[in-house]
């Protein structure tokens, strides 16, 4: 096999996408007012910051909101006067998030404390309280609302993630065998932030699938969208590698990839990101068996994969994964074929999971710290 040429060439700018699952915004809720003691008037309380969880929303669009200001803050209460006694409550300021989101305060440390997740639209939380306003419990003096840098990040936690290089199908797939309605089109990068689909059993099983955007040769070193992305497969509890039959080529400037390259580089690329992420059980899809020529390819590739390191032996050193991986399952298919064909796929997947239920659940995030 030859794996040599320009492995780590400059991507096109242009076709690098990007998206963000993580936004920082300071927040300060409202200052309570001071009351009017020679009356026993009770100064207002300051208003509260409450995030509420919106279908739809992204958090590029709460990034956008709120990069320039770099500060949300809700209003003050009204103090207390002889024509109005107690005071008004100042206006909580609501800032709208994505469905899925964690909130944290950070801290001094660069470490951060957990303060609620949102996983409900139309969820509502408080995250930093108003200050109570004047009254005889404190001599009338108006409270300090809270104030804290907060960090919005976007929890993906999906049973299933899909990984492969652009164009291999992950879309369509997710499309034929979730609920998903993701973008499908032919040029690579579509995927531009992860989509989330489920897959439903007739026995009500339910399982989260991730369609994360493209790998690329590179991605451990944060090429294309990197680590960004990779880091939420580190939640997943099942990958699914989706590879093209035809194999893949991102320009004509790059070299073409045979299918059992593009699952050698991306055997690599998760290894160089994080060893770990191997240990999990993977599950190869090699697609696009329609295509001509395609069914004496997927036979050679099965083949190959079930002797994983006779392969690695041809590759050069510098591309060559340290681990032979076990796949739990090859299948081929055709994922434009709707969901007849990944009728199968959908049964390997839940038994899959049923035999890892076993396992403690390490993807979760460890409450109270980041
Ligand atoms: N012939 C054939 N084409 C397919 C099949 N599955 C997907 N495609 C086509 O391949 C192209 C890419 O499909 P996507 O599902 O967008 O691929 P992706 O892996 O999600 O791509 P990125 O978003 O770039 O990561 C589209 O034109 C699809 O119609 C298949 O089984 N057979």
């Amino acid at each position: 096999m030859r794996l040599s040429g320009a492995l780590y060439k400059k991507i096109r700018r242009y076709m690098v996408g990007k998206f963000i699952d993580s936004a920082k915004v300071r927040v300060r809720a409202g200052n309570g007012a001071d009351g009017l003691a020679k009356f026993g008037g009770v100064g207002g309380r300051g208003g509260d910051i409450v995030l509420e969880a919106t279908a739809g929303d992204t958090l590029d669009a709460f990034y956008k909101r709120w990069k320039k200001k770099g500060l949300a803050s809700a209003r003050n209460g009204d103090p207390s006067q002889v024509k109005r006694i107690f005071g008004h409550d100042g206006e909580p300021k609501v800032l709208s998030v994505p469905v899925g989101v964690a909130a944290y305060a950070r801290n001094d440390l660069g470490g951060g404390v957990l303060l609620a997740e949102l996983n409900e639209n139309r969820e509502r939380v408080v995250v930093a309280r108003g200050g109570a306003g004047g009254s005889p419990e404190n001599d009338f003096k108006g409270q300090k609302g809270e104030s804290l840098h907060l960090q919005l990040d976007l929890k993906l936690i999906a049973d299933v993630g899909l990984v492969g290089f652009p164009n291999a199908g992950k879309s369509t797939l997710l499309k034929a065998i979730s609920n998903a309605r993701p973008k499908v089109a032919d040029y690579p990068f579509t995927t531009v932030r992860p989509e989330v689909g489920i897959i439903e059993y007739p026995d009500l099983t339910k399982v989260s699938m991730a369609d994360l955007p493209g790998l690329l040769e590179g991605a451990h070193i944060n090429r294309g969208m990197g680590h960004s992305f990779l880091r939420h497969i580190e939640r997943t509890k099942l990958l699914l590698m989706v590879t093209d039959v035809t194999g893949f080529r991102l320009s004509p400037q790059h070299p073409m990839r045979s299918c059992i390259e593009t699952i050698v580089l991306l055997i690599r690329e998760l290894e160089l990101y994080d060893p770990t992420l191997l240990s999990k059980p993977v599950m190869l899809v090699i697609n696009k068996l329609d295509q001509p020529g395609s069914a004496e390819i997927f036979e050679e590739v099965k083949a190959q994969v079930a002797k994983l390191e006779e392969v690695f032996e041809e590759v050069p050193e510098e591309v060559r994964p340290s681990n032979v991986l076990q796949f739990q399952h090859v299948l081929g298919m055709s994922a434009k074929d709707g969901p007849a064909a990944v009728k199968e796929l959908k049964k390997l997947i839940k038994n899959v999971l049923r035999e890892q239920i076993m396992l403690p659940n390490e993807d979760d995030y460890e409450q109270g710290t980041v």
